[in-house]
């Protein structure tokens, strides 16, 4: 893979019953630099495609090459434990203790929390609060690709503008893959977009 490839899929076919395949030789690059959107409706397997980058699903036929990626979930309660500290389920990922102490502190500022905001628990923040939390998580991670799953938020297109907006200031360090039903919001963020409403699926 070329170094600035950070997402390589090749002929990716998947079906969960062989009859109705969901991906058909699907393919997809992503460079360092890009934001991505996979857009599509319910049901057309946006987070199937989530979980076969994320190495949970294997494909039946393909390949997926991935650099180290990080992912940003739409809800972020449920990506932190609810009975430890904010910063401790933080430190408890991160492998690069340089880069984390070189960079927790500009990455607070920038994404507008504190130090004492980090001591609490989950619980004492708001959403959008503990989704910053989780984007500080990921970015303290150094991917070389965000996986942002948007998919089911159908609730608040604001926070998921706000998470674009501070994303979109990350991305000389790295590529952004972005999973939403939102095509406003990818038409307005995204260099490229990939509608799984116009894939042939076999259905
Ligand atoms: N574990 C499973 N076993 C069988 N079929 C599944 C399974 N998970 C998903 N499917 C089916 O695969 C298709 C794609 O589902 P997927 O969850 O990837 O869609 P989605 O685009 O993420 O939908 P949504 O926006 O509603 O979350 C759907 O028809 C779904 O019913």
């Amino acid at each position: 893979m070329n170094n600035d490839v950070v997402l390589s899929i090749k002929n990716l076919t998947f079906a969960y019953d062989k009859n109705k395949p969901i991906f058909q030789d699907f393919n997809l690059e992503l460079k360092k630099g890009e934001l991505v959107c996979i857009v599509g409706e319910s049901g057309k397997g946006k987070s199937t495609l989530f979980e076969l980058i994320c190495n949970n699903l294997k494909p039946s036929k393909g390949e997926i090459k991935a650099q180290k990626l990080s992912c940003i979930y739409q809800d972020p309660y449920s990506s932190f434990h609810p009975s430890f500290s904010i910063i401790n389920q933080i430190k408890d990922v991160i492998h690069d203790k340089e880069y984390f102490y070189k960079n927790i502190n500009i990455f607070i500022k920038e994404l507008n929390l504190s130090n004492e905001l980090l001591e609490k628990k989950p619980h004492k923040l708001s959403g959008g609060q503990l989704q910053r939390c989780s984007i500080l998580r990921s970015l303290l991670m150094n991917p070389k690709l965000l996986l942002v799953d948007e998919a089911t938020s159908a609730l608040d297109n604001v926070i998921a503008l706000e998470v674009m907006k501070l994303l979109l200031k990350y991305l000389d360090k790295c590529a952004i893959l972005l999973i939403t039903h939102d095509m406003s919001l990818a038409k307005w963020c995204a260099n490229k977009i990939i509608d799984l409403n116009r894939l042939y699926n076999g259905k």
